[in-house]
């Protein structure tokens, strides 16, 4: 694969943590691409090493997490590709949200309880460089207050973001208990491509809601990489996820990636015996079969 078809290039990434017992290696020698376009599923159950891939490959793996080797290339557009891996953090800032968005497990839980929506979008947005003359006008980094004309062109921004995930602009207004946990969700999704990043990572995303709300949140993210064309790895044990989701599936067991393919070709023809299991622990088998 020529390299400007991966947006993102994992090279031999290995991942310890420092334990009093000593080091425990949590991802071990992983390779993977995320190619330009595409949602990429991570699979593999609890504990295998998916969120440790994921914050190793942000710059956001905090000690006793240690990168020990590898790299991870980010092959930016219009840009020289970097490998996140050896950016300090003020290049880690300029390129969170503008061009490598984040959604941690559990992140609906991390708006601001006293802050109107409206300002938690605006605090991102002037946060990262989000101007009212060009969207994205690469002062990363630099936060003032908005004038006039400029809050009023984010109130309309802030509107449309909401309604690319089906939110009415009134969610604008509310407090974050005034919404469901799926609006939540929904609402962090809006933010976190507000900036238009190449590559969302998003790890598990639709984890602790129920059924009908996931399959509303599965089809936001669906309709925003076909609509804006963000590049997505989907990080989740939920086989049922995958199959709904993703194009390809890489799935992980003990640190290490033990199959990659098409979603159809890893359903259908799993060829590692860790993805067999996988596949016949999903609960419901409409799921497996109404996939393809
Ligand atoms: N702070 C830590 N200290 C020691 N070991 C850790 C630490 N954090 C994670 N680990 C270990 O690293 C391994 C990978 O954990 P990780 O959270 O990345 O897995 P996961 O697949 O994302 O699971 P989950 O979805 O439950 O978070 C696990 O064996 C875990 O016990």
């Amino acid at each position: 694969m020529p390299e400007s078809e991966a947006v993102l290039d994992i090279r031999d990434l290995i991942v310890r943590y420092r334990t009093v017992t000593g080091d425990v290696t949590a991802v071990d020698g992983v390779n993977l691409q995320v190619k330009r376009g595409e949602i990429l599923g991570v699979a593999g159950q609890s504990g295998c090493g998916k969120s440790t891939m994921a914050t190793a490959v942000l710059g956001l793996l905090r000690p006793p997490g240690f990168v020990a080797g590898g790299a991870a290339t980010f092959n930016r557009r219009d840009a020289a590709p970097v490998d996140v891996l050896d950016e300090n953090d003020a290049g880690l800032r300029r390129l969170r949200w503008r061009d490598l968005a984040y959604l941690p497990q559990g992140s609906m839980n991390s708006l601001n309880p006293i802050m109107r929506i409206r300002d938690q979008f605006a605090d991102v947005m002037l946060q990262h460089g989000w101007s009212s003359n060009d969207e994205a006008n690469g002062s990363g980094g630099i936060r003032r207050r908005p004038n006039r004309h400029e809050r009023e062109v984010l109130r309309e921004h802030v509107a449309q973001l909401l309604a690319e995930v089906g939110l009415d602009a009134s969610v604008a207004e509310m407090y974050p208990h005034e919404l469901s946990g799926g609006m939540k969700q929904r609402v962090i999704i809006a933010m976190a491509v507000a900036l238009r990043p190449e590559l969302l990572i998003a790890d598990e995303p639709t984890t602790a809601l129920d059924v009908m709300i996931q399959r509303v949140v599965i089809q936001n993210l669906a309709d925003l990489r076909d609509r804006l064309g963000v590049t997505m790895l989907v990080i989740t044990h939920d086989m049922g996820v995958h199959a709904q989701l993703v194009d390809r599936v890489a799935v992980m067991n003990a640190g290490q990636i033990v199959e990659v393919g098409s979603v159809e070709q890893v359903f259908k023809r799993p060829a590692d015996p860790y993805t067999k299991e996988l596949i016949n622990s999903i609960p419901d088998l409409t799921v497996r079969e109404e996939a393809f």
